[in-house]
């Protein structure tokens, strides 16, 4: 570290009071005790630490809590409240905490880089120092070390991959695409000029990463196996093409195996014997969740495959990966051998993960406008014939290396209803008005809206269903209560998947925790109501019935943050209660007694609903919603509803306010991404 600052008693008297004042806003709420003893930490480390950086090394791990990896210090001389998200009423402590703060951006900078607890990039060496400040100094941001560290990472390995060609057979290729793209390909009838899946397929053959983004239903896995089997026939080793599946929730990873292999039946049906897909999807074998494939051990960040013990895998597809965070992203890349090609499949526009970083929303920049160079476009005319539009080409300016291996899937093939045009309208946001119109239109029965709606309401609709949408609750404690047919093992089995799969029709969805309209709310109001109708009987904390959710990893169990599960008679001992999960067509279970970490899951944040869909789902938004209600959540709520939609506000407006706030999360990814290039 460089040399310590000088103190003075009043900056002594100053620095006591900045504390203070730290301490106090935790204790209001208005930031985290995590944030204040953070500043105090840095205080301990650097007697002589201008006030300056203490506060902004609160507002730093302020920021790192809600999702954002570095702090954009030129936004620190703004005493502007809503910066960091309070609200309006926290003004006057804001402005007494930054009275006599340096009214200018150089102010802030000094600050911090005189202590020796920040490293100023291109300045000062490496000594390990907790606090890194980056960029230029009229943008400076400020990170922890380690947030700071992933984004190198991450961004360096992704350029470093996008450079690593696959030498191709351009002719070959192009004859298996031709094969498994045809024009007219199970009887759906494209409406786009160019086969954006045939492109996908393409563009991951020719390099070791590709990312294929798309909203729900644009053929992102279907394009994934068609990947696959492409891969299979050009391989020069096919019998030894290992291939691993992965997703940040063990109900993601096994829709996309679910998906995956679908798709590769059905191409199978349709090639014959000239592949042998059904030995790729065995070899496959089942799809894990990111922390099982990256081997996460108890009691440590460390896992047990990185850069020193890389995956044994040829091929990784990662599905949902919007969710993959920051730290998570940076493990997968560095656990990657060389010779691997990555596969990243997400929707660029759902909510990012509830950690730091919004990793694929970075990544897919420039994924609307293409930007292709005229290399690519020579490329895939040759390998798939499809002509790139010129609004796509990169005709001005340059054309990044990570936009080379972007693709954006542009047409919904199971999503293009009512729901479908509903999500649309909240994303484009060209008419605020629209999504509204479009709920309160709707003749189909698909979508329904209730606005200054009473809890009772939803509740009566998640316990009975509504005209158009008839998945409820009722479902899942009607098989519940039906039980097995008889005392076998096959009967205990059948009856506990069509329990699981009776409850997962439904799902309450909430854009908050707390109150009468968010998650712990609902959950007890739900379980009142089932108990009154005498479908369950909710005593105690473990009862039959009791639909769960993980909050946190256990490998030891196999079981992962999201997971859901319900309690239930185990099928040798019906005294005992154990929690049955359902991966695909596989029941695992756990004592109900193993589980630490869980919560009732009636109702679940739009955040841990990412990755399933339901048959209806509700979405429920709270007045007391604050800055949580944007429209990446309204979006990604819409977008888990398969055949219908209901949305139930507290009061009227709260749709339009959502769809009308866009999240931004502070990053230097795009920036170190443009370095590496
Ligand atoms: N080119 C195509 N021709 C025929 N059917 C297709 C095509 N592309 C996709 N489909 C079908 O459309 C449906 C949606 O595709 P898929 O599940 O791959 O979408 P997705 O983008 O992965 O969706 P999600 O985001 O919900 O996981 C599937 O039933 C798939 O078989």
């Amino acid at each position: 570290m460089s040399s310590t600052t000088v103190c003075t008693p009043e900056a002594q008297d100053k620095r006591t009071q900045v504390l203070g004042t730290l301490r106090a806003m935790s204790d209001a709420g208005l930031l985290r005790h995590l944030d204040s003893a953070f500043a105090a930490f840095i205080a301990t480390l650097d007697p002589g630490a201008d006030p300056a950086l203490l506060v902004a090394t609160a507002m730093l791990s302020r920021m790192e809590g809600h999702g954002h990896s570095c702090l954009p210090m030129a936004g620190l001389p703004a005493t502007d409240p809503t910066l960091f998200g309070w609200p309006t009423e926290a003004q006057a402590s804001v402005a007494a905490l930054w009275h006599d703060l340096p009214p200018k951006l150089e102010g802030w900078l000094g600050a911090a880089t005189a202590s020796p607890t920040a490293q100023r990039i291109g300045r000062d060496p490496d000594r390990g120092q907790p606090l890194v400040i980056d960029g230029p100094d009229t943008a400076p941001r400020l990170y922890l070390r380690r947030y700071w560290q992933f984004e190198r990472t991450v961004g360096r390995a992704i350029i470093a991959r996008c450079r690593k060609t696959n030498p191709a057979d351009e002719a070959r290729t192009r004859a298996w695409l031709d094969r498994f793209f045809a024009r007219n390909d199970g009887g759906q009838t494209r409406k786009s000029p160019v086969d954006w899946q045939k492109i996908a397929c393409a563009i991951a053959l020719r390099s070791r990463l590709t990312i294929i983004t798309g909203g729900p239903g644009t053929g992102k896995t279907y394009t994934a196996a068609r990947l696959l089997a492409v891969l299979l026939a050009t391989a020069a080793e096919p019998q030894r093409l290992r291939v691993a599946l992965a997703a940040p929730t063990g109900k993601a990873a096994a829709r996309l195996k679910q998906s995956i292999d679908g798709s590769l039946q059905s191409l199978q049906a349709s090639i014959g014997n000239e592949l042998d897909l059904a030995t790729l999807t065995q070899r496959i074998g089942a799809a894990r969740t990111l922390h099982s494939l990256l081997g996460a051990r108890p009691d440590t960040r460390r896992f047990r495959h990185h850069a020193g013990n890389p995956l044994d895998a040829d091929i990784v597809i990662v599905d949902e990966a919007s969710m993959v965070h920051l730290e998570m992203m940076a493990a997968l890349l560095e656990a990657l051998p060389e010779r691997a090609c990555l596969i990243l499949l997400g929707d660029k526009d759902q909510l990012a993960s509830v950690e730091a970083g919004a990793v694929l929303g970075d990544l897919c920049r420039d994924a609307q406008a293409g930007r292709y160079s005229a290399e690519t476009a020579r490329y895939l005319m040759t390998t798939t014939g499809e002509a790139l539009p010129d609004a796509y080409l990169a005709r001005t300016g340059p054309s990044p290396e990570l936009a080379q291996q972007t693709v954006m899937l542009r047409e919904s093939l199971r999503f293009d209803g009512p729901i479908g045009a509903l999500a649309l309208a909240v994303n484009d946001a060209k008419d605020p008005a629209l999504p509204g119109t479009l709920l309160r239109d709707d003749a189909t029965g698909s979508l329904f809206v209730s606005e200054g709606a009473a809890q009772a309401d939803v509740i009566e609709s998640a316990v009975g269903g509504r005209p158009g949408a008839s998945a409820s609750y009722l479902d899942y404690t009607r098989a519940l209560n039906e039980g097995p047919t008889d005392g076998s093992v096959d009967a205990h089995d059948a009856w506990t998947k069509n329990v699981l799969q009776a409850f997962d029709r439904f799902r309450l969805l909430c854009a908050v925790r707390e109150g009468d309209w968010g998650v712990s709310g609902l959950n007890r109001a739900i379980e009142r109501k089932l108990e009154s109708a005498r479908q369950l009987k909710p005593q105690g904390t473990w009862y039959k019935g009791r639909p769960v959710m993980v909050t946190r990893n256990d490998p030891t169990l196999g079981i992962f943050n999201g997971d859901i599960g319900i309690a239930l008679p185990a099928a040798e001992s019906p005294a005992l209660l154990r929690v049955y999960f359902l991966d695909g067509e596989r029941l695992r279970s756990v004592a109900v007694s193993r589980l630490a970490h869980v919560e009732t899951a009636f109702a679940m944040t739009v955040h841990k609903s990412q990755g399933s869909e339901f048959e209806h789902t509700m979405l429920v938004l709270s007045a007391q919603s604050g800055n949580v209600l944007t429209r990446e959540l309204i979006y990604t709520g819409i977008t888990r509803a398969r055949k219908a939609f209901s949305l139930f506000a507290e009061r009227p407006g709260l749709l339009e306010v959502g769809a009308g706030s866009v999240t931004r999360r502070e990053s230097g990814l795009l920036q170190v991404l443009e370095e590496a290039e």
